[in-house]
C-alpha cells in the first residue's frame, strides 16, 4: 500500500529540544537536518546529536529521514556512515544537480551498511532538487537509483540560484514543480514541494498548500509544527469526495464478483484511473481520520 508522506518535517539537528520533541507533533515524517541549518562549527555535535537521538529516542512509526550534508563536502561521508549505522530509514540528498550525485551517495551508503551489518538496499534516499541543474536533469536523477522514495523541490535554494526570490503567486517556481513532478510521476516515485519559511503567513502557507496539492504534489516539507494542520486539512478529501470513492469501490467489487469487466455507475463508465483515484481517496480520508478501516 502506498505510503502517505503529506509532511516531512524539518528539524535543526542541533537543538536538542526539537530533536528530542519532535515525534509529538505528528508529522507524516520527520527530518533531522545536518546540512544548511546547521553552522559549521555544529557539524560535528549535531551528526552526534541525531545519531543518538536515532538510537535512543522512541519516534513510534514515524518515517526518519536525515538531510546529509554534500558528499564533496568535510562532512557528507561521516553523515551517511552515522546514519546508517543508526538505522535511518531516509537519507536526503540535498542540492543534487545529476543522477551520478546519487550513485555516489548510494556507493557510500553501500560502503556503510557492509559495515555496520545493514541489510544491503536497507537505507533508502531521497533527492531535493534546488537548482538549474537538478531540475533540467530531474528525470535523470529520479531514474537514477532503485533506493529512491521521491524527489523533492528546494525553493529557497532554487531562487537564488535562478537570480530571483519567491512571490506569493509561485510563477517563478512553476517550471521547477512541473519538472520534479512529471519526473517522479514518470519514474513511479513521490514529489515533494519545498518549504514556506514564513511561519507566520498562514492564509499564505494554505493557499501555497493548496496549488501543489492542486498540481499532484505527494506533500511538502514544512519546518514548524504549526504546519502540520494546515497540510493535512487540504489533503483531506471531501465528504462528496469520500461517498463517491465508496460507490466506486463497490461497484467495482460488485463487478468483479459478477466477473464484469465493464463497471458503470450512475450512467458512467468506471475504468482503472478512477479506481486508483478512489483508493487514494480512502487513503487520505482514514489518515485524516475521517473514515474507519472497515470502509476502505
Ligand atoms: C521557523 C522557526 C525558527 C520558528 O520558531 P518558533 O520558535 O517561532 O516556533 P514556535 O511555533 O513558537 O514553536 C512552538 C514549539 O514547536 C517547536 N518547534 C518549532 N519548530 C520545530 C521544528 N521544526 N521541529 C521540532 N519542533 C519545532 C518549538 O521548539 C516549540 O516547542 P516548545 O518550546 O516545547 O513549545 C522554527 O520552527 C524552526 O527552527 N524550524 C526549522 C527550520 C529549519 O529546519 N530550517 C532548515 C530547513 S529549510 C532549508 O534549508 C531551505 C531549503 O533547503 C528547504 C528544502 O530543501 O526544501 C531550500 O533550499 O528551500
Ligand atoms: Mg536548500
Amino acid at each position: 500500500m502506498e505510503k502517505l508522506r503529506r509532511t516531512m518535517m524539518f528539524v535543526p539537528g542541533n537543538n536538542p529540544g526539537m530533536v528530542r520533541d519532535a515525534g509529538i507533533y505528528d508529522a507524516d515524517a520527520i527530518m533531522f537536518d545536518l546540512e544548511d541549518a546547521v553552522s559549521l562549527g555544529e557539524k560535528d555535535a549535531a551528526r552526534l546529536l541525531v545519531y543518538q537521538a536515532l538510537k535512543q529516542v522512541d519516534y513510534g512509526n514515524t518515517e526518519m529521514v536525515v538531510r546529509v550534508n554534500a558528499l564533496d563536502s568535510a562532512y557528507g561521508r561521516n553523515d551517511i556512515f552515522a546514519m546508517v549505522k543508526a538505522g535511518v530509514d531516509v537519507i536526503r540528498l540535498p542540492k543534487t544537480e545529476s543522477a551520478q550525485d546519487v550513485i555516489d551517495v548510494e556507493a557510500v551508503i553501500v560502503e556503510a551498511e557492509e559495515k555496520f551489518g545493514v541489510p544491503v538496499g536497507t537505507t533508502k534516499m531521497m533527492a531535493a532538487i534546488e537548482g538549474a541543474a537538478g531540475t533540467l536533469n530531474a528525470l535523470a536523477i529520479a531514474q537514477s537509483s532503485q533506493r529512491l522514495i521521491g524527489i523533492a523541490l528546494g525553493a529557497e535554494d532554487y531562487v537564488t540560484n535562478m537570480k530571483t526570490r519567491r512571490y506569493p503567486d509561485g510563477q517563478e517556481l512553476f517550471f521547477a514543480r512541473s519538472m520534479i513532478l512529471h519526473a517522479a510521476r514518470a519514474t513511479g516515485i513521490a514529489a515533494f514541494d519545498t518549504v514556506y519559511s514564513d511561519v507566520e503567513n498562514e492564509a499564505g502557507f494554505r493557499a501555497e498548500v493548496e496549488l501543489i496539492h492542486q498540481l499532484g504534489f505527494d506533500g511538502k516539507s514544512i519546518i514548524n509544527p504549526r504546519q502540520i494542520k494546515i497540510v493535512n486539512d487540504v489533503y483531506a478529501p471531501s465528504q462528496k469526495e469520500i461517498s463517491h470513492a465508496i460507490d466506486v469501490l463497490a461497484a467495482i467489487r460488485e463487478a468483479e464478483e459478477k466477473g464484469s469487466g465493464v463497471i458503470s455507475l450512475n450512467g458512467k463508465m468506471i475504468d482503472k484511473p478512477i479506481v486508483e483515484r478512489a483508493e487514494r481517496v480512502m487513503l487520505l480520508a482514514e489518515a485524516a481520520g475521517l473514515i474507519g478501516k472497515e470502509l476502505k
